[in-house]
């Protein structure tokens, strides 16, 4: 039995990085606010739990087979996520949390299922624009219902309030950091595919810029997240195009390289265009055609109707498409400022405050 008077909040989240790190971000600024801080997850979300302070512990939640596995292992799922929900159940009779937070995924259930039988202060941040389906099926049993883009889709019923996506302290540090319009100068395109990379921008973006003229392309500086499967290829199709690039499967440094850089060509993950906003850089989003209920194609609408990003969605893609709108913003140096300062005003730099207000909120006034 937990006799500890310290406040402990218990967040759940599924095991990509899109869930854990704005997980993390709500750990490490609760920890800074003195509470205890429990991480339950999957076993690929534990691989993120070196990133959370170190007071967490990481639960390896059964549930999470929930949507992989052969027909024994989905047959077994119902019994696994009633057994994970009973031992969240008794686990949470002893700690007994302050608080519990869901980030979304399949091994939130357990916690956020055990936080409702047992009447525990509950709340789900929701990091995309359109809700995923585990966050869908408690939106209405939680307490608090917080949302990092305005999504399009919530229950009636539910109160959504806008916190933003947490971001990396790195990408703080550069908030808002000068933007250098395009010009005869070398100039730095950063193009990333979300945690995985993306194998569409590797086989498109490389192309479109081999069709721009040369005196652009030799001035052009071009950092490129690859799958570790495409590195050799696209490498070689910028050393063909004549064009100096950096092909990496991560870049740990991407907060600087946006800071740094003239346009970005991205996916629409949430904390992608998070951090694209808060740092306010125009921006090129090719949303993932393939994710849940489109929720990508939501993700990136937000950024592009504030103006400060061109989207394109995978249907419309090919070089010279893509080629038409680089060069559109690469050859006007006055509309790539405003869509830098689109971008920023788009952002919420506070978002994590936002959403430990909302916690400590949840909790009561003895927090
Ligand atoms: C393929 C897929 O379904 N992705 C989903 C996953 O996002 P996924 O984890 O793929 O992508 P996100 O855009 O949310 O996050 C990627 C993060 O990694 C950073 N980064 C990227 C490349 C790199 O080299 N270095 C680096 O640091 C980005 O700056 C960003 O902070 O969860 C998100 C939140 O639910 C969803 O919005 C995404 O749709």
């Amino acid at each position: 039995m937990n006799s500890d008077k310290t406040p402990l909040l218990l967040i759940a989240a599924g095991g990509t990085g899109g869930h854990m790190f704005p997980a993390q971000a709500l750990a490490e600024a609760m920890v800074r606010r003195g509470w205890r801080v429990k991480l339950s997850t999957d076993a690929r979300g534990a691989r993120y739990a070196g990133g959370f302070p170190h007071v967490v512990t990481v639960e390896q939640v059964s549930s999470a087979t929930f949507a992989r596995g052969g027909p024994l292992a989905k047959l077994l799922t119902p019994f696994k996520i009633a057994g994970g929900i009973v031992s969240a159940i008794f686990r949470n009779l002893s700690d007994k949390p302050t608080a519990v937070v869901g980030f979304g995924g399949y091994p939130t259930i357990p916690a956020l299922a055990s936080a409702t039988v047992l009447g525990l202060p509950r709340a789900i941040h929701e990091q995309n624009g359109i809700m995923g389906r585990v966050n869908r099926i408690f939106a209405k049993r939680v307490n608090r219902f917080a949302c990092g883009t305005w999504p399009t889709d919530v229950p009636e019923g539910v109160q959504a309030e806008h916190t933003g996506n947490p971001v990396r302290a790195s990408v703080l540090e550069r908030a808002g950091a000068a933007y250098i319009p395009p010009g005869d100068y070398p100039m730095s395109i950063l193009v990333i595919g979300g945690s995985q990379g993306a194998r569409i921008l590797s086989d498109c973006v490389p192309e479109a810029l081999a069709l721009l003229p040369e005196s652009v392309r030799h001035n052009l500086r071009i950092a490129h997240q690859a799958r570790p499967e495409d590195l050799e290829r696209v490498g070689a199709a910028y050393e063909a195009a004549g064009i100096t690039a950096e092909v990496e499967p991560f870049f740990n440094d991407v907060p600087r390289r946006l800071s740094e850089c003239q346009l970005v060509i991205s996916r629409a993950g949430a904390s992608s265009v998070a951090d694209i906003s808060v740092i306010g850089r125009p921006a090129i989003l090719i949303p993932y055609a393939a994710a849940a209920g489109d929720h990508q194609a939501a993700n990136a609408k937000g950024l592009a109707v504030a103006g400060g990003a061109i989207t394109i969605p995978e249907s419309k893609l090919d070089p010279e498409t893509l080629r038409d709108q680089i060069a559109l913003v690469l050859d006007n140096p006055d509309g790539a400022l405003q869509m830098a300062l689109a971008a920023l005003s788009y952002g919420v730099p506070d978002a994590t405050e936002r959403l430990v207000a909302l916690v400590q909120d949840l909790a009561g006034p003895k927090t």
